[in-house]
């Protein structure tokens, strides 16, 4: 937002990382390497955000529905909130904008995902997401404000199909990063990546997403980027548990979205009578149901079909 020419507030919930930041104007905790543009101006006072005519959340997920009740006393109705977490909420499988819905009842949401490694957003590489809202002036005003030289923001309507490609990829890493650690080579990353996607392009047409959508930068666009580099941390963490680490270990205190919401994205699936079935063998896995050659050894034995 700085590089687009913003002036930012940017809230930290932790007032010594807050205040750190506003004396060094720099993010030890999070990008240390990165200095903090001259417009950021760091605070833990929630109520300074009240004047700001539009947030951009950057919780983990299971963080959305804490922080959006806080902000909801602190917002104006009309300003509008940017959902920028991956995932799904654990406890009552919404989806994210549900959640703020939930709790703003009337206020406009919106969905910003893609691929998008924030260290390279931070350092202005090159870089391209969408941000969607199903207001499509909204979309449109909020894209444009958020691109600049090196990050292009593409606009959507479609807010349900952006929220899916960017959970579910979470989900796919974990299941590419484990195939990859237990040795089972690239082959078999690629025909996860591929048959993956076709379950979370299921999925998203069962929920009113668009296949456009899926196939545009927040949905193949992101799988691509994460099922490909150990730079995530969800294929890291799926890389640890091939290689024999207990989900504790594989998650090293790190956050890992897709361990927290695949079985919450299983559950949608089913719901609505979709079969996904790597999803479900990541649930499995991290919820320690499953060993990995037990998994891989379930999929591998499904029937056959005609590829969909
Ligand atoms: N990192 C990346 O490259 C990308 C991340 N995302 C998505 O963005 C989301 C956040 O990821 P990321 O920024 O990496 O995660 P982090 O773990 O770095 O957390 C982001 C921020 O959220 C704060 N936070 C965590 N829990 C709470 C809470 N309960 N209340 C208030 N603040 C909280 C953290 O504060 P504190 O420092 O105090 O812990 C931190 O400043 C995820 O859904 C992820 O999938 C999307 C694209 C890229
Ligand atoms: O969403 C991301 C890149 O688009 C970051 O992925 P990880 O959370 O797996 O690191």
């Amino acid at each position: 937002a700085a590089a687009a020419g913003a002036p930012v507030v940017l809230w930290a919930r932790d007032p010594d990382h807050a205040r750190e930041m506003a004396e060094t104007r720099a993010n030890a905790r999070h990008l240390p390497d990165v200095p903090l543009a001259t417009s950021v101006r760091p605070t833990s006072a929630l109520t300074e955000l009240s004047g700001c005519d539009a947030i951009l959340l950057v919780v983990p997920a299971q963080a959305v529905r804490e922080v959006t009740t806080a902000l909801a006393f602190v917002l104006p109705t009309h300003a509008p909130l940017v959902i920028c977490a991956k995932g799904i909420e654990r406890d009552t499988g919404f989806f994210l904008s549900d959640v703020v819905a939930d709790l703003r009842p009337g206020a406009p949401v919106a969905a910003l995902s893609g691929p998008s490694f924030a260290h390279d957003v931070a350092i202005g590489l090159p870089t391209a997401v969408t941000l969607a809202a199903p207001d499509p002036i909204l979309a449109a005003t909020l894209a444009a404000r958020l691109s600049g030289r090196a990050l292009r923001v593409y606009h959507s309507l479609d807010l349900r199909g952006v929220e899916i490609g960017g959970a579910g990829k979470n989900v796919l890493a974990i299941a590419c990063g484990a195939a990859i650690g237990r040795g089972l080579g690239e082959s078999a990353r690629a025909a996860l990546t591929a048959r993956g996607f076709s379950e979370l392009m299921r999925v998203a047409r069962a929920y009113g997403g668009r296949a456009e959508t899926l196939m545009g930068l927040s949905g193949l666009g992101d799988v691509v980027l994460t099922c490909a580099s150990a730079a995530s941390r969800n294929f890291a963490f799926g890389e640890r548990l091939g290689r024999g680490a207990s989900v504790a270990e594989a998650a090293g205190g790190k956050l890992v979205e897709g361990a927290f919401t695949a079985n919450a994205l299983s559950a949608l699936a089913r719901a609505r009578g979709v079969e996904m079935p790597i999803a479900d063998a990541v649930a499995a896995l991290v919820a320690g149901r499953a060993g990995l050659d037990e998994t891989m050894e379930a999929l591998m034995s499904r029937p056959l079909k005609a590829e969909d």
